[in-house]
């Protein structure tokens, strides 16, 4: 049977994406110690909730050790909720100006931003997942495009790209994920 994690002292978040990271580092800034590895890990399909954990076990591997990873999706209602976590070669072949054009044939332009963390104690061990997810809306591009699709997804009016960075963390898939590792990290320690 699994037992449960150890309490984590910090955690080493695998990423290459350096925008995320950024992110990670903000919302977890005065909780936790947070490094970094840039490992590139072969992501296979599936549901969120399948890649993120398969992601976790293949960092815990490669590190031999305890690790932080995370999956993002987009999800449009119209398309069954994909691309979903295949989001990136979409956003990769089309560019933040394009993308909206996926919905051009759709009245609904719904879409949900889901973040799913994963932490693994180590190879072997089950990883734990939290997942944050945001309501909005895909649109033409608006604002910065340096980070993604933050420019095609609107919450509440603004898109990701036209908000400030604190207001977006406030409200956004990463930072409602991430709401939900401090309180796993809080309970441990209990
Ligand atoms: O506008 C955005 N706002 C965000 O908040 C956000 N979070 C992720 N992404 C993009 O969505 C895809 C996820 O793919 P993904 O989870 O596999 O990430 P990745 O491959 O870049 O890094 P990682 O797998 O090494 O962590 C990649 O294209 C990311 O750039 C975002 N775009
Ligand atoms: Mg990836």
């Amino acid at each position: 049977m699994a037992s449960s994690p150890a309490v984590p002292k910090h955690l080493n978040f695998i990423t290459g994406n350096k925008n995320k990271l950024a992110e990670v580092q903000a919302i977890l800034a005065g909780v936790i110690e947070l490094t970094n590895q840039n490992i590139d890990l072969v992501e296979i399909q599936g549901t969120v909730e399948e890649v993120t954990t398969d992601k976790a076990r293949r960092a815990a591997d490669a590190i031999q050790g305890p690790v932080l990873v995370e999956d993002t999706c987009l999800c449009f209602k119209a398309m069954n909720d994909l691309p979903g976590p295949y989001i990136k070669w979409f956003l990769l072949s089309l560019g933040p100006q394009n993308l909206h054009k996926m919905l051009s044939g759709f009245d609904d332009k719904s879409a949900s931003a889901v973040c799913t963390f994963a932490y693994c104690e180590g190879p072997g061990h089950d990883p734990v997942l939290f997942q944050g997810r945001t309501e909005g809306k895909l649109v033409e591009s608006r604002g910065s495009t340096v980070f993604g699709w933050d420019s095609c997804f609107e919450y509440e009016g603004l898109t990701y790209a036209e908000m400030e960075k604190a207001e977006k963390n406030k409200i956004s898939h990463r930072g409602k994920a991430l709401e939900k590792l401090k309180g796993w990290l809080a309970e441990q320690v209990q």
